[in-house]
């Protein structure tokens, strides 16, 4: 089940300048950055309120991000929604047809595990599933309780 939506992710040239903007903008400044190697980005997060905002900048030439600033420029690249099982929900979304990007969840940003949609099947949106990792100690906590 889509249970939120989780972040919107924003294509950037220049990560620091974006930071500063973005800054300027919200009024306040990234929690966090993080680089997620698999995808080729460093990110930084903003939160407002219950939302959050993912800027991405690329690492490397490959990276999905560098050639859709290639492509499109900077803006709006993908919006995330949080889901509770994200298996079932990869399951559940390919039955009705729509084209998983990734066969199996993988390693996001934000202590996530990630799986994305094809833009050309969810009306020229890219669409980004993610489910939140939980520490399998505390699994085992919340199941014993
Ligand atoms: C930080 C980790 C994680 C998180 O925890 O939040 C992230 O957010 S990672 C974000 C970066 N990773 C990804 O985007 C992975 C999924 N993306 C992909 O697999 C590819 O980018 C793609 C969507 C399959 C496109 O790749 P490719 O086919 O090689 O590129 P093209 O440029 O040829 O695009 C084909 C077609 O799709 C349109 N397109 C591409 N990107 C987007 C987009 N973000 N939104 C909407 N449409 C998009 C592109 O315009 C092309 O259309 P046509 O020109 O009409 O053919
Ligand atoms: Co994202």
């Amino acid at each position: 089940m889509l249970t939120n939506l989780e972040h919107i992710g924003i294509a950037v040239k220049d990560l620091a300048a974006s930071d500063a903007l973005f800054t300027k903008l919200f009024n306040s400044p990234p929690y966090k950055r993080e680089e997620v190697v698999g995808e080729g980005v460093m990110t930084s997060f903003f939160r407002i309120n219950q939302s959050k905002i993912e800027l991405l900048e690329a690492t490397r030439e490959d990276s999905p991000i560098a050639r859709f600033l290639e492509k499109k420029g900077e803006g709006i690249h993908h919006i995330a929604f949080e889901v509770d099982d994200i298996e079932a929900e990869m399951k559940r979304l390919q039955a009705e047809g729509f084209t998983l990007l990734n066969e199996k969840p993988k390693p996001g940003a934000d202590n996530k595990l990630v799986c994305f949609l094809h833009p050309k099947g969810t009306g020229g949106v890219l669409v980004e599933l993610c489910q939140e990792i939980v520490p399998k100690s505390q699994d085992d906590k919340e199941r014993r309780l």
